[in-house]
């Protein structure tokens, strides 16, 4: 049985997975390397708390669980029963974490790592206790997005991806399963499908950035929340399909590598929101404001979906 979670890393997503772990009712440390992301994410609970509020998130018939912030990692996982690490997208620095951790955690502790995409495999190949590693994939932000992937690697034991499962279940979101352990697993295999095609398009010049988002969020995007891609063959023929797919999957974007639109952002530090501009430009009063109006969307979509309103 799962109470205690531990966080490492308090970026992007730590914050909102510890406010939505606590709202379950269980008791979350939440630790990071850099003492200025600890401050930042004080900050981010609150508004995710908020936005939770405003989503109609009770806390667990048990009551709410607690965060608690510390910049010690032993004091963090001390007592775990899973640590969830949340820390950059790189096998070294990820690996680093586990060398960490691996003599201060029992040997029935539950490992789960964030990866948008590393195959679990790769990640479990640093730990003591492979069996008791788990990809725990959320979405952003993570305290709003319900569906959570569940991955487990070579070693991973069924029992590791059934307690993993169980806990997402008992706190009312919606994991899936994902059956092998591939790069990207489900959901980001198929939303880098998109990805590519959408920058590959920008960068051909046959569409505007923003007349590229109006098309796929009032296209596909908004009807794919109620109709997923499966049940859309369905509704449109896959007689129709076929046709489509023998002439245009031939000219989609096939690039295998980074394209240069996005290598020049990056080489200059443009990163998007968290630098004030990427492929658009932010002040820190529009972020704010950006945020909220998304955050206000998602939890009034979200509350449509389920028949709530
Ligand atoms: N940003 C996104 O939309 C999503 C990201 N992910 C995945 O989640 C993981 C974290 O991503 P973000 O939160 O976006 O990253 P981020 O870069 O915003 O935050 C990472 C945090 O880890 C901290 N950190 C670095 N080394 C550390 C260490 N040794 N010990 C403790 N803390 C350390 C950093 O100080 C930073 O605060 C990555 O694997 C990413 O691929 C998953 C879903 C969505
Ligand atoms: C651009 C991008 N990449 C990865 C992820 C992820 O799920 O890991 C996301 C996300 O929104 O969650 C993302 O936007």
């Amino acid at each position: 049985m799962i109470r205690r979670i531990a966080i490492i890393g308090l970026g992007t997503m730590g914050p909102g997975m510890a406010a939505r772990l606590a709202r379950g009712g269980l008791q979350v440390t939440a630790y990071d390397v850099a003492p200025a992301a600890i401050e930042r994410a004080r900050t981010m609970l609150g508004t995710a708390e908020g936005v939770l509020d405003s989503l109609g998130v009770a806390p667990s018939s048990a009551g709410a669980g607690t965060v608690r912030f510390t910049d010690d990692i032993g004091d963090a996982v001390a007592d775990a029963d899973l640590v969830i690490e949340n820390v950059p997208e790189n096998i070294s620095v990820k690996a680093e974490v586990y060398r960490m951790i691996d003599g201060l955690i029992s040997s029935d502790t539950i490992v789960a790592s964030d990866t948008s995409g590393i195959p679990i495999t790769k990640l479990q190949a640093h730990i003591s206790h492979p069996e008791r590693m788990v990809g725990m994939h959320w979405s952003n932000p993570p305290h709003i997005i319900p569906m959570i992937e569940v991955i487990g690697g070579e070693k991973t034991a069924p029992q590791t991806v059934a307690t993993i499962r169980e806990l997402i279940r008992s706190i009312g979101l919606l994991p899936v399963v994902v059956k092998k352990d591939v790069p990207g697993f489900v959901e980001n295999r198929v939303f880098y499908a998109l990805l590519r095609e959408a920058v590959d398009l920008v960068e051909r010049g046959v569409i505007e950035p923003e007349d590229l988002d109006t098309c796929v969020s009032w296209g596909i995007g908004y009807k794919i929340a109620v109709i997923g891609p499966m049940a859309l063959l369905d509704m449109a023929g896959l007689d129709i399909y076929k046709s489509v797919s023998s002439f245009l999957n031939a000219d989609l974007s096939n690039r295998d590598d980074v394209a240069p639109m996005v290598l020049e952002r990056t080489n200059a530090s443009k990163f998007g929101i968290k630098s004030g501009e990427g492929m658009f430009s932010y002040t820190p009063e529009q972020t704010k404001a950006l945020q909220a109006d998304r955050a206000r969307k998602l939890v009034a979509v979200r509350r449509i979906l389920e028949g709530r309103e």
